[in-house]
């Protein structure tokens, strides 16, 4: 049974709110804000409840301390969404005795948020003395970062026991009820889609994804290690070369279950992935050697929507290409308008930087849900248990 955040007593009591505000950024702009704005019921519950709350999150893949992935930005733009009648404070740290003190003073009304957790290599490694440290701030500790949900980290999983109570917040609730769902009795054709640029974190979920689905559409950069894998030449474009043989195991189980496995046969492509570099459409699945693949080209990209086109439920993860440069963003805008005018379908998109993509083409409110998580939400699909959820379940 996992208990939620409105069932709890909290006046009074240090609540410590595991958020997912990865999000976006261009420098130090926030460039789509919806993980934090997804947050802000959970927090403002907690606050009305006279709870005093400390607020933590990682933010990129930092290797220690690294001013550029500081929380700061997400600070202030919580700063704006919370209103005047809250004051939301930054910490230089997530742990130590500096954090111990304003944990100490703080009061009813003020939001304590942490500094990013990953600049300690301790919170990945879910070393037990951190998540001890981090447990000793809280009377309650709620999990509302479902984008981290697949993560058994010390914030998700490892300071749990340590904490008196433990809840799920109400974005973790609204997402594990609506995906739940959304897998009980998916209507066919389903099809699924994947892109974006963690390769080797989800191509483990292809696997229980293929005997589920009808049709799965590859872009994006996970798109080369397939057509490599292939033996097709694919130039300079992104590729895990040591997740070559798992494709192919894929390329033959999607055979074997005759699920469609379809991958792009055209490309855009640059000699670099910047906005700086030249756009060279190349017409074949084949990639030259001084090009790299930034988008799926125009036949794909007719192939991608009608297969979407004709869904009755379809699933959607990792943009198809670097669309947060625009003369790569076709793609992920074909997808997402094809999902957008398929009205028979349920659609839903998962993934900080796709449900980016989509709301800045204005097209998320089109579309049945979508989610803050992408690895999380395709590891939630295809039937795994997340480690953040699991943590949460009590005995009664
Ligand atoms: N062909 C490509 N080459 C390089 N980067 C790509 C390519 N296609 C997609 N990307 C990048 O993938 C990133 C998003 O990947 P990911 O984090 O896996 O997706 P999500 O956040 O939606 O789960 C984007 O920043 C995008 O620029
Ligand atoms: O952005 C996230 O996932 P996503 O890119 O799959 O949406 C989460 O914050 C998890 O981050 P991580 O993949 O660095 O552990
Ligand atoms: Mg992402």
């Amino acid at each position: 049974m996992i208990r939620y955040i409105d069932d709890m007593q909290l006046t009074g009591k240090r609540v410590f709110i595991r958020v997912d505000f990865n999000v976006p950024l261009e420098g130090k702009r926030i460039t789509d804000d919806t993980r934090i704005r997804e947050a802000l019921p959970t927090i403002r519950r907690a606050l009305d409840m006279g709870g005093k709350v400390i607020l933590a999150s990682h933010l990129g893949r930092p290797k220690g301390p690294d001013p550029k992935l500081s929380l700061e930005p997400a600070a202030s733009r919580l700063t704006e969404l919370l209103g005047a009648k809250h004051e939301v404070i930054l910490a230089d740290d997530c742990v130590g005795d500096g954090v111990r003190k304003l944990v100490k003073d703080l009061k009813d009304g003020q939001v304590l948020m942490l500094e990013n957790l990953r600049f300690h290599k301790e919170e990945e490694a879910n070393d037990e003395t951190f998540a001890r440290e981090l447990a000793s701030f809280a009377d309650v500790y709620i999990n509302d970062a479902f984008g981290t949900a697949h993560r058994a980290h010390a914030s998700t999983a490892g300071m749990v026991p340590y904490v008196k109570e433990k809840g799920a917040g109400l974005l973790m609730r609204k997402e594990l009820e609506y995906l739940g769902g959304v897998m009980k009795n998916p209507a066919k054709p389903f099809v699924a889609i994947l892109g974006g640029a963690k390769v080797s974190d989800k191509i483990k979920v292809i696997e229980s994804l293929l005997p589920k689905v009808d049709a799965l559409l590859i872009g994006g950069a996970m798109a080369y290690t397939f057509l490599k894998a292939q033996g097709i030449e694919v130039g300079k474009s992104r590729v895990e070369e040591d997740k070559l043989s798992l494709a192919t195991r894929m390329l033959e189980a999607a055979q074997r279950l005759k699920t469609a496995l379809v991958l792009p046969i055209d490309h855009v492509c640059s000699t670099e992935p910047t906005d700086k570099g030249e756009v060279r459409e190349v017409p074949d699945r084949a990639i030259p050697a001084d090009l790299m693949g930034l988008d799926i080209g125009p036949k794909t990209r007719a192939m991608f929507s009608e297969h979407i086109r004709n869904a009755k439920t379809v699933v959607w993860n990792g943009p198809m290409g670097m669309f947060e440069v625009e003369k790569y963003a076709a793609g992920t805008r074909t997808v997402a308008e094809s999902m957008a005018i398929n009205k028979d379908a349920i659609t839903v998109v998962g993934g900080g930087d796709s449900a980016a993509a989509v709301n800045e083409m204005g097209l998320g409110v089109k579309l049945s849900h979508v989610s803050t998580g992408g690895g999380a939400s395709l590891e939630f699909l295809e039937g795994r248990e997340l480690p953040g959820v699991k943590a949460l379940e009590t005995k009664q």
